[in-house]
């Protein structure tokens, strides 16, 4: 059993989360993660090692119980990387859709990491990332509430980071447009593209480039790293 201090990641059962988690498998990083609906994945994640934690960051409640069970889990943390995200189009005011993802980009990780800070301090190395979103930066007419609550996320950044100093380095990672899914499409994929000046969808490796970058630099706390292709040059 290894005695480096494991990684959780959350939402980690698909996309991005779980591309990131195969390649810190292949880096031999222990791993946890957490997961809301039962996949495939999860099976073949528990048999590679990953301890894999059911979980709904949707209420107070559903948060503390993850809380309780990842303390029961590890005594250590290396790092905890924010990455659950619901990502609804509300139509008109809708409360339950702003709740949701309020507790989900901003509830979660404040708690977890208020939480969780001790474990974090069992390891020489800490770090915690926040994934946000590039769309912070000037907002968005159909997902208000999605990117309202990533901006909050953006934020905690800034005082984690200042608070958490110098033993935890905190800091987000903001991408754009990194993964399509299998119902865009290729007019979606065409008008996407032309918003960033390189003009790609580059797949989720560049967000685990990202990732490893923030992990192993020693020198760079309450930043946003972001991951965009240029959009904001458009
Ligand atoms: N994909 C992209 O191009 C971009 C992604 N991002 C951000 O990057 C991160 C990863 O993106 P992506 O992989 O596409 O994300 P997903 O939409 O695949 O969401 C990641 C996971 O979050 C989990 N999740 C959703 N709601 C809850 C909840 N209430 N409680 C606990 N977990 C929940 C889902 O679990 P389950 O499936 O089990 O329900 C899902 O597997 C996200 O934070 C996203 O906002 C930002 C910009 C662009
Ligand atoms: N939780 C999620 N957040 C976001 C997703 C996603 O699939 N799940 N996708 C995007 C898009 O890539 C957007 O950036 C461009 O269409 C943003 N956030």
């Amino acid at each position: 059993m290894s005695d480096t201090a494991p990684i959780l990641i959350t939402g980690a059962s698909q996309r991005l989360g779980l591309h990131c988690v195969q390649r810190f498998i292949e880096a031999g990083q222990p791993i946890i993660i957490s997961y809301r609906q039962e996949r495939a994945e999860i099976t073949t994640l528990r048999e590679l090692g990953v301890q894999c934690i059911q979980a709904d960051f949707a209420t107070e409640h559903g948060i503390l119980n993850f809380i309780k069970q990842l303390t029961n889990l590890t005594p250590k943390l290396r790092a905890i990387i924010h990455n659950a995200s619901l990502w609804i189009a509300e139509e008109g005011a809708d409360t339950q859709a702003f709740t949701q993802m309020l507790n989900v980009h901003v509830l979660a990780p404040y708690l977890i990491n208020e939480h969780c800070a001790p474990l974090l301090r069992q390891s020489p190395n800490a770090d915690i990332i926040h994934i946000t979103d590039d769309v912070t930066r000037k907002g968005s007419a159909r997902r208000i509430a999605y990117c309202a609550s990533k901006a909050a996320l953006d934020n905690l950044t800034l005082s984690f980071a200042a608070s958490l100093a110098p033993h935890i380095k905190v800091n987000s990672i903001a991408p754009a447009l990194i993964m399509l899914h299998p119902d865009d499409d290729d007019e979606y994929q065409r008008r996407a593209t032309a918003k960033s000046v390189l003009g790609t969808v580059p797949g989720p490796e560049v967000i685990y480039q990202s990732l490893r970058y923030l992990l192993d630099t020693p020198y760079v706390t309450g930043t946003t790293l972001t991951v965009n292709g240029g959009r904001h040059l458009k």
